[in-house]
């Protein structure tokens, strides 16, 4: 029996941004399921920020659309249900941790402010020191409080591990995974700690210059693709077995005498055993393949798998 399709958290179509500098978004089609945990990733520059903010209606979109949960971002239907932990971490460095929390009770009604304190308590915060005294990691950990306090349908993170130590990172990832498992919250999640994001996130959007690179469930991308180890072939420039020729291969290099690539299939490459070794790549080394590569050159997902 197949699972009824889980509506679309954030929806995005043709959806463009350009500032005086040009675009920072441009062409990008997306769905990001409900009740999932996505990984958005990419280069500096590459457009995670602005799509943050297109979806949270701090910027408008110049071409296209995007929706949360259906709604234009930025209304009541959508902010309502959204929890935005931005990059800088706007908190008035003036209040105190007290007076923080409250005015986040006073802005949302349903505020939970026994999670709230929980959060800031572990990390031993004392409720009466003003916040802009406090650690930039020590900042994100109140921001985290505040985000999570508004028990949100949808909780855009942008860039939570950086600055925070590893022992934080780890317990910030299990308060996100508590908060999907308790409530079904969808997150979408920016990072540059790809290694840290595959234990969480079981969804995927990579943004290179402003375009949607890769998107999907993060264990049948991974299955899509293989890892192929062995010794070059001298006769190809490449190194790579002819039976690579007409394949989706993302990016590969030689190292020595040893060529390595990552290659796009749905069956068997029909490669000798003996001489190249196959692995189902996990999703850091497929992140950072796709990363290295030129878009120009590797065939998008979904597209035949040879050329013609
Ligand atoms: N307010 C703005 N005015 C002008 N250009 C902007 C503005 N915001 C972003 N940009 C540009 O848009 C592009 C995308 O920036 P964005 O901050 O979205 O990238 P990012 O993927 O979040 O990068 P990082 O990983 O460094 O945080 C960049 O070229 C940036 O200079």
């Amino acid at each position: 029996m197949t699972e009824p399709t889980a509506p679309a958290a954030l929806r995005a179509t043709r959806l463009g941004r350009k500032f005086r500098g040009g675009w920072a978004l441009r062409d990008c089609d997306f769905e990001l399921p409900a009740g999932r945990v996505t990984a958005l990733v990419g280069p500096n520059g590459a457009g995670k920020s602005t799509l943050f903010h297109l979806a949270t209606g701090l910027l408008r979109p110049t071409e296209g659309g995007i929706s949360v949960f259906g709604a234009e971002p930025g209304t009541p239907a959508a902010r309502d249900r959204t929890a935005f932990l931005a990059q800088d971490k706007p908190l008035y460095p003036r209040f105190t941790v007290e007076e923080t929390l409250r005015f986040g009770r006073e802005l949302n009604t349903d505020f939970d402010q026994e999670s709230a304190e929980r959060i800031v308590r572990a990390g031993n915060i004392r409720p009466d020191v003003r916040v802009g005294t406090l650690s930039p990691g020590q900042c994100t950990r109140i921001a985290l409080a505040l985000a999570f306090g508004k028990r949100p349908e949808l909780l855009l993170l942008d860039e939570p591990l950086a600055s925070l130590d590893p022992l934080v990172r780890v317990e910030v990832m299990g308060l996100v995974m508590a908060e999907v498992a308790d409530r079904g919250t969808t997150v979408v999640m920016s990072s540059h700690v790809l290694s840290e994001l595959e234990s969480v996130c079981d969804h995927v959007l990579l943004l290179q210059h402003g375009a949607v690179r890769l998107q999907g469930d993060t264990q049948q991308l991974c299955a899509e693709h293989v890892r192929i180890t062995g010794r070059a072939e001298e006769s190809a420039p490449d190194g790579l077995p002819a039976a690579l020729d007409r394949a989706a291969v993302v990016e590969s290099a030689v190292t020595g005498r040893q060529a390595r690539a990552l290659v796009r299939t749905s069956g068997s490459l029909g490669l000798a055993e003996d001489r190249w070794i196959t692995e189902t790549p996990s999703l850091e080394d497929l992140l950072l393949a796709y990363l290295r590569s030129d878009p120009a050159r590797t065939p998008a997902p979904g597209a035949p798998e040879a050329a013609a």
